[in-house]
This record gives C-alpha cells, sequence and structure tokens, in this order.
C-alpha cells in the first residue's frame, strides 16, 4: 500500500485591523477585525481537522490571533519580513523546514471560512503528484493554495491576479471538480453570500449573526 504525504501548512494572517478591508462596507471597523478572525479560526481548526495535514504555521504580527489559533494548535511565527505576503509565505515555509528538512508544505490563505477538510485532503492528494501545484479561487483569478514538495521551494506569487502567475512558474494546476470550499475565499460581500451557502464553520456563523444584528 502506498503511503500518504503528510503536509506542513502556512497560512498568513495580516493584522486583524488592517484585515479584509474590502468587506468595510458589510462589517464596519467594529466588527470587522472580529469577522477576519473568525474565518481565520474556522480555516485553521477546518485545517487542522485534515488527516493529512502534520501542522499549521501562522504567520501573524497580531496578539489576539496569534492567541486564539494557538490556542487551536497552530505555531505562531511572527511577520519577520514585514515586507507583505509573499515575504511572510516564505519566511513560515523556512521556519517550517528549519524544524523539519523535507517537509512537503502548503500555502493557504486565511479567509476560507467554508473550508471542508476533506476537500483539502483531496486537493493535497492530488497536489502530491507534482513537485508544485496550485489551486485557483472560485473567481478563477487568484489562488487559495500553492504546494511544494520537499526540497522544492515554494516560491509563492500571491496576490490579485495570481492564479496566472503560479501557472507561468511552472506549478501545476489542480483541476478537481468538488473542493469548492477550498476555492471559496471570502473579499467581498458577494463573497460572503457564497461562503454562507456553502456553510461557514461555527466561529463565521456566530460573526455573521453579529453582523446581522
Ligand atoms: N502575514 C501576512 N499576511 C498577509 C499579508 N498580506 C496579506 N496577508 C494575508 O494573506 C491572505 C490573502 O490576502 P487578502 O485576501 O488580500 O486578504 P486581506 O488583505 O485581508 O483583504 P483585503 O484587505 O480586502 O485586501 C489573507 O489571509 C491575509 O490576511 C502580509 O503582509 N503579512
Ligand atoms: C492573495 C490573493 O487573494 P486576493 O485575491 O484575496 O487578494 C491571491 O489570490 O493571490
Amino acid at each position: 500500500m502506498r503511503s500518504q504525504r503528510v503536509w506542513d501548512l502556512v497560512i498568513p494572517l495580516k493584522p486583524l485591523g488592517l484585515a479584509k478591508s474590502r468587506l468595510a462596507a458589510t462589517a464596519g471597523d467594529d466588527l470587522r477585525p472580529g469577522l477576519a478572525l473568525a474565518f481565520a479560526q474556522d480555516t485553521v481548526a477546518a485545517v487542522l481537522a485534515c488527516a493529512v495535514v502534520r501542522g499549521v504555521c501562522v504567520v501573524t504580527d497580531d496578539p489576539l490571533a496569534a492567541t486564539e489559533l494557538s490556542a487551536l494548535g497552530a505555531r505562531i511565527v511572527p511577520d519577520a519580513p514585514a515586507a507583505g505576503l509573499n515575504a511572510a509565505l516564505a519566511h513560515g515555509a523556512r521556519a517550517v523546514r528549519s524544524e523539519r528538512p523535507g517537509a512537503a508544505v502548503a500555502a493557504l490563505n486565511a479567509d476560507l471560512p467554508a473550508l471542508r477538510p476533506a476537500e483539502l485532503e483531496s486537493v493535497l492528494g492530488s497536489a502530491a503528484e507534482a513537485e508544485r501545484a496550485f489551486l485557483a479561487d472560485a473567481a478563477g483569478i487568484g489562488t487559495t493554495l500553492l504546494t511544494a514538495s520537499g526540497g522544492v521551494p515554494l516560491a509563492p506569487a500571491f496576490g490579485g491576479p495570481s492564479r496566472a502567475r503560479h501557472r507561468a512558474s511552472g506549478a501545476r494546476e489542480i483541476t478537481l471538480p468538488g473542493v469548492d470550499s477550498v476555492r471559496r475565499d471570502v473579499d467581498t460581500a458577494d463573497d460572503l453570500r457564497a461562503a454562507i451557502a456553502l456553510g461557514v464553520g461555527p466561529r463565521t456563523a456566530t460573526a455573521v449573526t453579529a453582523l446581522r444584528a
């Protein structure tokens, strides 16, 4: 029987006061940081429930997020480069591999509140067939997940139209059907509605109830 590959995930998270700025009209400055935290908590909890995930490293400078996400079982690494998303991801991958040389790593956004562990497992199973692989977001423009096998640099190129950049970088695109929850990032009010329709995790459901109230 072929043994299944295990993965270490790297999840970047901006300071909560700055995160999810495109939801400002929906949530307002009082509720938006809590919503961003709830997305991250539901994302991390689903990742940690995935059978092929060995560990989660969250790269963040936010003290509340650090406390809450480490309580779920994530390792927290400060955003020492302070040079944006891709620098944070490369830093997280280095932190993982400094403890586990040769680890297979996957970068995943923190804004996937509908994430299902079984769908993530399918995506990672498909990713194991390539040295580097990625999954496009629900809009088909960006990326929600990028993987690198052991010994292979992650070389993240997230931000805006990153699907084309990851494809051009030589990473293989994962084209699996039935993994909507892994593609469903939430940037806008429409995205949030779509995530709710898929079924969000418990912390996001509570935060959305506060929003509606
Ligand atoms: N550690 C770290 N994480 C980042 C940084 N920039 C973005 N992220 C995270 O990267 C992921 C994807 O970023 P975006 O979807 O643009 O999220 P966002 O910046 O919160 O959303 P907007 O403010 O609407 O652009 C989210 O999990 C962010 O929290 C950064 O400079 N450092
Ligand atoms: C960082 C990304 O997400 P967003 O579109 O939310 O900025 C990305 O898709 O590369």
